[in-house]
This record gives structure tokens, C-alpha cells and sequence, in this order.
């Protein structure tokens, strides 16, 4: 229910410096600034109703999302790493059959995660050691590294990993787009033995056919193919389930602008028999997607087979109500709306470029 109107729009840029310690470092992106433009939507309602959005960049990307919601109406952005999510903290109750088992195990033990954030291309051999150590301290049995720019430090650092998990702990394997075709299956059969369960975006995420070939390609040696980070519509989802193309698909709660067009993909993979696995490498996103695929186990999907959240360890402290990890599971928000909301303290640190970090680094920079 609507309790006013819209007064006004603001939209922040707002970027955090994680370039300077590699993190979310992969073979296309070398040195992401994980960064948002910011939407707060204030209305005239009586109890100071507002809604929050974010859209994912990894830095100069805001000044493109800012063009486009700020001055131009919300859409989808194709720049790389551009991702919309616009909602509401009152939010709709978006309700097919719910499962009350399925709800009540939720609440229990929470959704299956697996972490990104141990192996990310620009970390040290002795980072990517020490992380996977202390993630499988904490409970963590699903790994994802990312690979793709030099075949050598690929096997070095997939080796690595295998040493300190062993080899019946889940791998997890992200090109971000380098290869073309014939090239990811070639790599691929390098990697194959480090057994990972997927090859997530290993070309061009507009290439359908491709990705049906790598898939294809792939079938003997087990591996499949992951991919949907930067897919944004439904339609781009249609065809490549129906390119029988990817055999985990990766919704994101941003890239796929609004909720709706989420859900609808949820079905999709449902009708296809196809897992969901969000994406969430990025800033806001965990928090965001946490409740898109706990809504697919209750009401849609009903399966945990073959299913996992990502989870990257990063930045969650500047939002308002932070995802909560349990057992390398996520337990369910219990808040209402989309956790979107950030802290206000954190926002005015870190916008661009006159925040406090911002006003640092750039003077250190130009010393
Ligand atoms: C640039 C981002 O960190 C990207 O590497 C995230 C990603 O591909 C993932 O989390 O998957
Ligand atoms: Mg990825």
C-alpha cells in the first residue's frame, strides 16, 4: 500500500577503495573500486516513508548509472560491471505457494553459500593460502577462484587451493569474460584436473552459442558452465536455457533491474530444471540477492540440489542491516524490505570525490 508521494530523488556516488587490496581483483577487471550510485527516494508520507536502490560500478561506472537514474530514467546500464537495483524499503509481498518446512528449515540453517573471497586474481600465493585455511576454519566447503589470464598462475594457484581443501570440497572456477570459444575449452581441459563443479562466464556473456559449444565442449570432463552476472533481461535468460547453454545460472539482483524480472528468471530456471546460483561479488549485492533465493527455495524451486549463494566478505558493515552468515550459510533477514539501505555515516565518507577517504587518497595521490 502506497502511503504518499514521491518529493524527491537524490542519488550519491559512492565508492570504496578496494583496488588497494586487490579485493574483487579478476582477469578483466584488475584493480575494481567496488562503488554504487546511491538512490534515496523520499515521499511526503506521514511516517517519513523512503526507498533505497543501489547500482553496482566499479567506480567510473557510477558517473554512467548517475546520467541514467539520476537524470534519465532507471534502466538497465550495458556498461561493464553496471548493475541496477532499484526498490523500495516498504516493498511488496511478491507470494506464490510458500513452503512452511522449507521456511522453517530456512530460519533453522540458513541457504548454502559458497565464498569468492579467498582467491581473487591479485592476491598473493601466501593471501590465497592463508584465506583458504582460515575459511575452511570457519566452516566454509565451497570455493570459487578466479582464472582466466595466464594459464601457468592458474594451475599454480588452483594447486594451491586443492593442498589446503582438499579434493572433495567444492571449486569453483570464473574467467569474468576472457576467452573466446575454442580457447575456454582448451584452458578449461588444463583445469579440468583440479575438478571444479563450474566454469562461470568463460567468454563473452552475449555470446548464446557460444556458451552452448563451451557447454557441450565441457560435458566429458564434468565441468559445467556458470553464467548470468551480466545478463540483463529475461530474454538473454530464455535463450540461452533454451540453448541448453549454461547448466548454473547466476541472477543478479541489480543486473536484472527490478524484482519482477528476477522473478520471472526464477521460474524460467525452474520450468529448464536449471539451479540458481546468485551472483553477489559486489558491493550491496549479498545483501540484496539473499532474498531472491531464499524466496526460490520456499516458493519456487523447493531444491538445494546443486544450489549456492555466493558470498564475498566485504563492505557489508556500511549497510544498515548487513547479511548474516551462519556456517557458511545465509541466515534469513528478518527486517522488512530489501536491506538496501546504507549507513548514512558511510555514505558521506566515502562519496566521491569530496568524502573523507576520497579527499585522502586523491591528495596522496597527486603528492
Ligand atoms: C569485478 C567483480 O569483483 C567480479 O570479479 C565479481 C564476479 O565475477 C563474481 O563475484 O562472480
Ligand atoms: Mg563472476
Amino acid at each position: 500500500m502506497v502511503r504518499g508521494r514521491i518529493s524527491r530523488l537524490l542519488v550519491r556516488d559512492v565508492r570504496f577503495p578496494t583496488s588497494l587490496g586487490g579485493h574483487g581483483s579478476d582477469a578483466m577487471h584488475a584493480d575494481p573500486d567496488y562503488s554504487a550510485a546511491y538512490v534515496v527516494i523520499e515521499t511526503d508520507a506521514e511516517d517519513g516513508l523512503k526507498g533505497y536502490g543501489i547500482t553496482f560500478t566499479l567506480g567510473k561506472g557510477t558517473e554512467v548509472a548517475w546520467s541514467r537514474e539520476g537524470r534519465g530514467a532507471p534502466g538497465n546500464s550495458s556498461h561493464p560491471k553496471c548493475s541496477v537495483g532499484l526498490v523500495g524499503q516498504a516493498g511488496g509481498k511478491a507470494c506464490l505457494e510458500v513452503t512452511r518446512g522449507h521456511e522453517e528449515q530456512m530460519l533453522a540453517q540458513g541457504y548454502p553459500a559458497y565464498t569468492t573471497s579467498c582467491a581473487w586474481l591479485g592476491y598473493s600465493d601466501d593471501t590465497l593460502k592463508q584465506l583458504c585455511t582460515q575459511a575452511l576454519k570457519d566452516g566454509w566447503t565451497r570455493f570459487k577462484v578466479k582464472v582466466g589470464a595466464d594459464l601457468q598462475d592458474d594451475e599454480r594457484r588452483c594447486q594451491l587451493i586443492r593442498d589446503v581443501i582438499g579434493p572433495e570440497k567444492t571449486l569453483m572456477m570464473d574467467a569474468n569474460q576472457r576467452w573466446d570459444v575454442p580457447e575456454a575449452v582448451e584452458w578449461m581441459s588444463k583445469l579440468a584436473k583440479f575438478k571444479p563443479l563450474w566454469i562461470e562466464e568463460p567468454t563473452s556473456p552475449d555470446d548464446i552459442l557460444g556458451h552452448a559449444t563451451i557447454s557441450k565442449a565441457l560435458v566429458p570432463l564434468g565441468i559445467g558452465v556458470a553464467t548470468g552476472e551480466q545478463c540483463h533481461n529475461r530474454v538473454i535468460f530464455k535463450q540461452l536455457l533454451q540453448a541448453k547453454a549454461l547448466q548454473f545460472l547466476q541472477i543478479d539482483s541489480c543486473r536484472l533491474g527490478s524484482i519482477n524480472e528476477n522473478l520471472s528468471v526464477l521460474l524460467m530456471a525452474k520450468k529448464f530444471e536449471i539451479p540458481v546460483c546468485p551472483h553477489a561479488g559486489g558491493v550491496g549485492l549479498c545483501e540484496l540477492v539473499q532474498h531472491l533465493i531464499i524466496f526460490d527455495y520456499i516458493s519456487v524451486s523447493a531444491s538445494l540440489k546443486n544450489r549456492m549463494c555466493e558470498y564475498v566478505d566485504h563492505l557489508h558493515e556500511h549497510f544498515k542491516y548487513p547479511v548474516m552468515i551462519q556456517q557458511a550459510s545465509y541466515m534469513p533477514p528478518k527486517d522488512a524490505g530489501y536491506s538496501t539501505e546504507m549507513k548514512e555515516e558511510s555514505v558521506k565518507k566515502h562519496q566521491y570525490p569530496d568524502g573523507d577517504v576520497w579527499k585522502k587518497l586523491l591528495a596522496a595521490q597527486e603528492n
